[in-house]
């Protein structure tokens, strides 16, 4: 039984993946931390100015952070320093931030971090990777997404870790974000990103030639689907050698 504590607990992930981690029978949901103290599923919801104390209370054996970046990382700091294991949905990390996160995890607790934790979207991952090798040099490429209208970072950490796969597979590209007024297309990767509603996300790659486009896209229609994949990645995790995994990792992708 892995005693599990959510930070975000509040949030709009955080109350959604306090509902699994509650009904999964192998999982007994000892706390979760939120800027302001509370309770979700029966269980005490501490303040992150108290965050240290209460995992020295209730010593879990894995947090899930899905919080901010900024906050993410003394969260990441705070579970490496008890050997905690962690799984990190927090999207919007600095290059410094990845750094401190890398510093903090390797060779002392193992953690899965991944900017999407869907089933769907990992798959959609390695497609974009076959396409991005097969498709040919010439093609233009354009990224999209979309989210609701409270999403703080921009662009998404999906549509990051896209361009990421893109620039592995084809070399690096300049990333234009939005165009306006005079603006000739060169050897860039265009990068569009649109907020509105509630739009849980939806991120698009167009392939782009003469005569003909290609596209691939992934919709999420509940946020169910990144949850379940963090608690299952929570499951998965504890007892693992101390390191960074990747979603793939847990799925048995690779
Ligand atoms: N990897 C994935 O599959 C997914 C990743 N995400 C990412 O997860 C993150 C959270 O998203 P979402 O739930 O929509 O955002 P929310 O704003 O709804 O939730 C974040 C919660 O974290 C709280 N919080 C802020 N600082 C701290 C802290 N120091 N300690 C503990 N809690 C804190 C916020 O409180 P307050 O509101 O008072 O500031 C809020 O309750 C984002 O980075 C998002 O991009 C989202 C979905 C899927
Ligand atoms: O903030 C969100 O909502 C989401 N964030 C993640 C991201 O930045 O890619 C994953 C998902 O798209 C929802």
């Amino acid at each position: 039984m892995s005693k599990v504590v959510v930070c975000g607990a509040l949030g709009r992930m955080g109350m959604v993946i306090g509902g699994i981690v509650s009904e999964s029978p192998d999982m007994d949901l000892v706390g979760g931390v939120d800027v302001k103290e509370g309770s979700f599923y029966g269980v005490p919801v501490a303040a992150a100015e108290r965050m240290g104390a209460f995992l020295d209370d209730v010593r879990p054996d894995v947090i899930i952070d899905f919080t901010i970046a900024a906050a993410a990382v003394g969260n990441i700091r705070a579970a490496s320093e008890r050997g905690i294991a962690l799984v990190v949905g927090t999207t919007g990390f600095s290059p410094d931030q990845q750094e401190e996160i890398r510093t903090a995890v390797e060779g002392h607790v193992p953690a899965v971090i991944s900017s999407n934790f869907s089933v769907g979207v990992n798959l959609f991952w390695a497609l974009i990777r076959e396409a991005a090798r097969r498709v040919p040099p010439d093609y233009d490429i354009e990224v999209t997404e979309a989210h609701h209208r409270y999403k703080q970072d921009a662009p998404s950490g999906t549509a990051t870790t896209i361009l990421d796969i893109l620039d592995a597979e084809r070399g690096p590209h300049t990333r234009v974000y939005g165009r306006e007024g005079i603006a000739p297309r060169g050897d860039e990767i265009g990068v569009h990103v649109v907020r509105g509603g509630d739009i849980v996300g939806d991120h698009t790659v167009m392939f782009a030639g003469n005569h003909e486009v290609l596209e691939l896209s992934h919709r999420a229609y509940d946020r169910a689907v990144f949850a379940r994949g963090a608690v299952r990645a929570a499951g998965w995790v504890v007892g693992k050698e101390p390191g960074i995994y990747s979603m793939n990792d847990v799925l048995g992708l690779q």
